[in-house]
């Protein structure tokens, strides 16, 4: 008798379990959910209805042989405004390039299936750079990678199971960090569940210049530097030159493809059509001098001689409300705008002659794309102290912690400097990339394409493998 075949009996009962783990136990399980997620447009929201993903696997097994949607799960945190603009940049960018054959996901992904402190990392960041010494502690004694990996192993050794359930759900074909805490335990998970020939996955660092280590994982497909300074740290700390990309910070196409003029914005924006505009904004959660340094701009725009305004200020406190506040019921001589969390920057800046700003990645990439000259007021130590020789050496902007020699600046660029204005706003041109964000979704997309057999195989049927084996 011939042992080593496999019985008629043994062959139906992987069936069936390839087929429950398709359609669940019940043998009624219709496709038609499957059918709706095929026809969804191509991207979700954070808020999105993804609870009903085994339609998905559905999908995926109706698809076999056929060109399928793939999805993209990008991984991100708001700690900081600048995480997820760059997360919403490279889904603008994936759905301008390749309409519905990428399906997005922007995910904290951490907050959703995890618990301390891995849940709460958008409060813990809040508090430690408000107290800027503890974040200086935390920043460089975790830069010794046996440091930072003892910590992540132990966090991975307690949340794996967590994070493999959060990324199983939305079954990525690619998954792109913009997080330098959400490489590890994603990459982890992928080396257990066998798929790391199935999914593509990289990361995009948002920092410029003096980024923490942690953001350089050799296990990724690809490493995308915003700047050579970062690429170079990258090759120093293992990863190889096949592995690095230099194209840029991405930053919304809205920046790269704005079209309204000067004139239309401020009519629209209602702003004063002729008085120079200074944007002062201090990222995402409004941080830094902005108070102090609205206050001394409200004087030295102020021509106490000719009792009139040589300057109008726009000042976007992000989700800073107690800024807000503050700022609204104050009094001002000038033309002042006080403005919460604004979705589109890209207009604003375009309405502006000049922005006042702490460090901010995002913030300076966006406006270099504007050709606005930058005042920085200020820098979160660590991953922001590197940007100021950045902007300052290149000549797109100046470094000042002081709120009255910010506003003396300010009024000489708008009466006696306006020659100093117009090269630091060309000199702000030469440095941007506005095609950063394009270039980088075409490589990904190369990536994908480049995929062995293993990643058109169905999710359902490769997580399955280690129960099926
Ligand atoms: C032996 C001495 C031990 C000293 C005590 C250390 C305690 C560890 C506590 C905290 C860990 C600190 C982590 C530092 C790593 C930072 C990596 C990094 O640069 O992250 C950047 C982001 C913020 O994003 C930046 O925002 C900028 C603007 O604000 C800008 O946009 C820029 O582009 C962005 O990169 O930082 C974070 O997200 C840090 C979140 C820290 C939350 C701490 C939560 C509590 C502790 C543990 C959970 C996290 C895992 C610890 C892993 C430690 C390994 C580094
Ligand atoms: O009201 C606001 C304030 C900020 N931002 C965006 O938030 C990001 C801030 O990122 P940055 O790296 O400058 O600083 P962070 O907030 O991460 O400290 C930039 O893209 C800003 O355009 C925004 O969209 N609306």
């Amino acid at each position: 008798m011939a042992t080593n075949l496999v019985s008629p009996k043994k062959v139906a009962s992987i069936t069936e379990r390839v087929w429950q783990s398709v359609y669940g136990n019940s043998s009624s399980s219709s496709s038609g959910g499957g059918g709706n997620h095929q026809r969804r447009c191509s991207y979700e929201s954070d808020d999105d209805e993804y609870e009903d993903y085994d339609g998905v696997g559905t999908v995926q097994l109706m698809q076999m042989g056929a060109e399928r949607t793939k999805n993209v799960l990008i991984l991100m945190s708001d700690t900081g405004g600048g995480h997820r603009a760059s997360a919403e940049a490279i889904r603008d960018a994936f759905s301008i390039e390749f309409g519905d054959e990428y399906r997005i996901i922007v995910k904290d992904v951490w907050k959703e299936y995890t618990g301390w402190p891995l849940n709460d990392m958008e409060r813990s960041y809040k508090f430690m750079v408000k107290h800027v010494q503890l974040w200086k502690v935390a920043f460089h004694s975790t830069s010794p990678r046996w440091i930072h990996s003892c910590y992540l192993a132990a966090i991975a050794a307690y949340y794996a199971k967590e994070v493999e359930a959060g990324l199983m759900k939305y079954k990525p074909d690619i998954i792109i960090c913009v997080h330098p805490l959400m490489q590890h335990i994603p990459l982890w998970v992928l080396k257990w569940q066998g798929l790391q020939k199935k999914v593509v996955f990289v990361t995009i660092i948002t920092d410029l210049s003096s980024c923490h280590p942690t953001w350089f994982h050799p296990g990724v497909n690809r490493c995308y530097c915003p700047s050579n300074e970062v690429a170079k740290r990258a090759l120093y700390d293992g990863l190889e030159e096949s592995q690095v990309r230099v194209f840029g910070l991405p930053i919304r196409p809205s920046f790269a493809r704005a079209v309204l003029s000067k004139d239309d914005l401020r009519k629209e924006l209602e702003m004063d059509p002729d008085l120079p505009a200074i944007l002062l904004m201090g990222g995402g959660e409004g941080m830094g001098p902005v108070k102090e340094t609205a206050k001394a701009l409200g004087e030295s725009l102020y021509d106490k001689d000719q009792e009139k305004p040589i300057g109008q200020l726009i000042i976007i406190c992000g989700r800073n409300k107690g800024l807000t506040s503050t700022l609204e019921s104050k009094e001002w001589k000038i033309p002042v705008k006080v403005r919460g969390f604004e979705t589109q920057m890209e207009k604003w800046m375009g309405a502006c002659d000049c922005i006042i700003t702490k460090a901010g990645p995002g913030t300076i990439a966006e406006a270099l794309i504007r050709g606005l000259p930058i005042v920085l007021n200020d820098y979160i130590p660590g991953q922001e102290k590197g940007n100021v020789p950045y902007v300052v050496d290149n000549g797109a902007g100046v470094f000042t912690l002081s709120s009255s020699e910010t506003a003396r600046i300010m009024a000489e660029w708008f009466s006696t400097k306006t020659d100093e204005l117009k090269r630091m706003s060309e000199n702000a041109l030469k440095l941007a990339q506005p095609e950063a964000v394009f270039d980088i979704v075409k490589d990904i997309h190369e990536l994908a394409l480049q995929r062995g057999p293993l990643a058109n195989v169905p999710y359902v049927l490769t997580s399955s493998f280690t129960s099926l084996i």
